[in-house]
């Protein structure tokens, strides 16, 4: 079997978008771990107003686990973009350990014209830049100690990174 891959980063890296299109260049669907909570429970929003983080994080790592389940014995490989915060649990983190691990990263002048008026992503509150960067220091070393390939996202569009990708994994396959 060939190994997953994984988009890891902080939010509004780009994992989602970019996992799209590294999905379709191989001819498989994005599992993204976001959109799949969002099909089954609703928007991410409602989730925290109702459960808080905790249920949010419960759903996201059923997701993630459902996911490894449907991973092809032969085809193309599964592409798995998560949520920012799903490094957080130790139990994703072993997931994501086994599969081939991409690091979005990127900075905060970058993502600033995306999360400005973000009403998607509880977690930025209403000031989504300062909220970004504190959970961005917070996050930075898990993200860096979990890539396998590391992509600075910054001033490359999301096809640049797609291509960046697909050339990285397979010359780790062979
Ligand atoms: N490299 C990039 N260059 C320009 N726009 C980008 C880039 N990566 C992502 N975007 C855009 O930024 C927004 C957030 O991207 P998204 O894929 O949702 O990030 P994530 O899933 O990491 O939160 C989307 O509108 C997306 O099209
Ligand atoms: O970083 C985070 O904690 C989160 C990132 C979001 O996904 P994106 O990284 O795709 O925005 C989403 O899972 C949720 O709002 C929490
Ligand atoms: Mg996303």
């Amino acid at each position: 079997m060939s190994a997953p891959i994984f988009l890891i980063g902080p939010m509004a890296s780009g994992k989602s978008a970019v996992g799209a299109l590294v999905a379709a260049l191989l001819g498989t669907e994005l599992i993204d771990t976001d959109a799949r909570v969002v099909a089954a429970h609703g928007d991410i929003p409602s989730i925290f107003a109702a459960g808080g983080e905790p249920r949010f994080r419960a759903l996201e790592a059923q997701v993630l686990s459902d996911a490894v389940k449907e991973w092809p014995t032969s085809g193309p490989p599964a592409v798995i973009a998560t949520g920012g915060g799903a490094v957080l649990a130790a139990a994703n983190r072993e997931i994501i350990a086994r599969g081939f691990c991409v690091y979005l990263f990127t900075d905060a002048l970058t993502v600033a014209p995306r999360i400005g008026a973000d009403t998607t992503r509880p977690l930025l509150g209403g000031t989504p830049l300062e909220s970004w960067k504190q959970i961005f220091a917070t996050r930075s070393e898990t993200y860096e100690s979990m890539a396998t390939l590391r992509i600075d996202t910054r001033a490359k569009t999301p096809a640049q990174i797609a291509e960046l990708i697909l050339t990285a994994y397979s010359d780790a396959e062979h």
